[in-house]
């Protein structure tokens, strides 16, 4: 059985790795070892009836000692211990869901259902490091697999509403907080259905104007709002996020000419889902119903919901997807655009296949 090293699974991306796992009974195939950055010495958790205490995460002995690396940690700590730990000559199997080694030449961004080929060219290559894709990426390429697969992609333009999870959970924490407060701020005159609706809202306006709401984490109110701005600012005036759905899509496929992936990223007040809008160019006017059908069959997560008022409403949105592994794809009909012009909306637990579940079904190929 091989050494598997655990780093970030208290975190809420391991969280979600350390419970799918256990569904999946990936510990009875591997001998499991937990690190902490700062509790090394307390005792390990119990996945895979393991007892012992934590070891210290920065160990390069104890690291050296593994056959395969899952960090969830964060990029500062793959910054930090990754290049000294290859340095020092191991030569074991690095997976990791942090962004910092994903454009890296010798890496390769995993999404097996979609870029399964390309996984076991790298593997075969002697390729020794595997790192999850960006959320918004991962999650359109399991909703969108099958038109990307057929070459059907001339480029795409994407608007995104991503959940506050992306950020991470403080994040989370404040915007439940946000919410609460303006609620609270209104609770008497919401229980009066005579209440003026406008001076309601002035309140809550007043409220999240006032400076009262934490904004340490989001940096302006998002409950009642939204920002239309992900991670850094790049030169070209795109974010961090938008860079990345081209650069990773394209690094993912393995695409020999580029497909354009372009456009807005946005923070919304979902919990843990991201929502994206898609305008597809295809290459050639295809029907719809060869369109979803090689939608639907392209993977065993994606669901094409039919794009009827009902059903998208009970079926595409983040609260009826949250916890789930379906990533539906529904909306989809030909613009006014032109027949080659598709319109999808695609939506995904981000910390499902957005996060986690790569790294496990990494961890599983490797075994
Ligand atoms: N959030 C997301 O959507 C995504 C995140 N990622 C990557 O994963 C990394 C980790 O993200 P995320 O899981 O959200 O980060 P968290 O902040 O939830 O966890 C990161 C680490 O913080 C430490 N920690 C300190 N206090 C606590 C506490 N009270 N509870 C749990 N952990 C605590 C733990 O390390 P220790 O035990 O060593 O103290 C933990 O592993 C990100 O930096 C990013 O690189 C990738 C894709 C999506
Ligand atoms: N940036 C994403 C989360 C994510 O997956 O980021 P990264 O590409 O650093 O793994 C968000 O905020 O929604």
């Amino acid at each position: 059985m091989k050494n598997v090293g655990f780093i970030g699974w208290r975190g809420m991306v391991g969280s979600v790795l350390m419970q799918r796992m256990t569904e999946e009974r990936d510990f009875d195939a591997i001998r499991p070892v937990f690190f902490s950055t700062s509790q090394s010495g307390q005792p390990a958790p119990t996945y895979g009836g393991q007892s012992g205490v934590l070891q210290d995460a920065y160990d390069l002995d104890a690291l050296r000692a593994l056959d395969i690396v899952i960090t969830c940690q964060g990029g500062d700590y793959t910054n930090e211990v990754y290049p000294k730990l290859r340095e020092s000559g191991w030569q074991g199997y690095w997976i990791d869901a942090a962004s910092s080694l994903r454009m890296k030449d010798d890496a390769i961004i995993i999404l097996d259902p979609v870029n399964h080929a390309v996984i076991k060219q790298g593997l075969d290559a002697g390729i020794k490091t595997f790192v999850g894709g960006n959320c918004t990426v991962s999650l359109m390429l399991m909703s969108l697999g099958g038109l990307f697969e057929q070459n059907l992609v001339d480029w795409v333009s994407v608007a995104t509403y991503q959940a506050a999870s992306g950020g991470g959970a403080r994040h989370m924490r404040e915007l439940l907080v946000q919410m609460g407060m303006l609620h609270s701020e209104v609770a008497q005159e919401l229980q009066n259905p005579a209440s003026a609706i406008l001076d309601i809202e002035r309140k809550v306006t007043a409220k999240a104007r006032s400076g009262a709401l934490p904004v340490d984490n989001f940096g302006v109110p998002l409950a009642g709002s939204l920002i239309p701005w992900i991670d850094k600012q790049l030169e070209n005036g795109q974010s961090r996020e938008e860079w990345k759905g081209q650069a990773e899509t394209n690094k993912i496929l393995n695409t020999r000419d580029v497909i354009p992936v372009d456009g807005l990223c946005v923070r919304v007040g979902a919990l843990r889902c991201h929502s994206q809008a898609f305008t597809i160019k295809l290459k050639k006017d295809v029907a719809l119903p060869e369109i979803e059908q090689m939608l639907a069959t392209h993977n065993d997560w994606v669901k094409v919901v039919p794009n009827d008022r009902e059903l998208t409403m009970r079926e595409l949105t983040p609260a009826a997807v949250t916890g789930t592994l379906t990533t539906p794809v529904g909306r989809l009909r030909k613009l006014n655009m032109g027949p080659e012009y598709l319109s999808a909306f695609a939506v995904g637990d981000q910390l499902l296949w957005g996060a986690a579940e790569p790294l496990r079904r990494m961890l599983r190929i490797l075994l």
